[in-house]
């Protein structure tokens, strides 16, 4: 079995909204909306890849105090197992733009099952949910 751990984070706007990006059509689960966020590169901690990953997409900066853990994902695709933390995040440097040609949406915890999102974070949504409201 490959264990897979990638970063995510939930970045939280003044209306309780969360950012959600969609993922480029040639890349694996294409198409898809997911939390902005990635792979660990080799001897990286999980808040620097985060914060590394935050400022290559959305072009944000974000302090490592800023970062709380929210919950995690833990999930059996085909190829790997993914193991997802969540991070929550109110405050940042910079207005999130489209580095990488995702497109980009702030949307409520409720709306999030409105917009396609990998199977490995459909059970996120609940603890967004309590957290932020409907
Ligand atoms: N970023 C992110 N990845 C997710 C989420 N849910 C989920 O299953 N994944 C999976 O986690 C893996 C991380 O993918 P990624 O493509 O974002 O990794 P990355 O930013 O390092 O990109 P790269 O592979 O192009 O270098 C993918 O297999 C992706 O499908 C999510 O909400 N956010
Ligand atoms: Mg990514």
């Amino acid at each position: 079995m490959h264990l897979l751990l990638v970063v995510a984070v939930a970045l939280v706007d003044a209306d309780s909204r969360v950012l959600i990006a969609q993922r480029p059509v040639h890349k694996a689960l294409g198409g898809l909306w997911e939390f902005p966020g990635g792979k660990l590169e080799s001897g990286e901690r999980p808040e620097q890849a985060l914060i590394r990953e935050l400022d290559e997409e959305l072009g944000i900066a974000v302090q490592e105090a800023c970062l709380a853990p929210l919950t995690f994902a833990s999930y059996g695709y085909p190829d790997m197992h993914l193991l997802m933390p969540l991070y929550i995040c109110r405050r940042w440097e910079g207005q999130p733009q489209s580095r990488e040609g995702q497109a980009l949406k702030w949307v409520r915890p409720r709306a999030l099952r409105d917009y396609p999102m990998p199977p490995a974070d459909e059970p996120l949504i609940p603890a967004l949910i309590d957290l932020l409201g409907p």
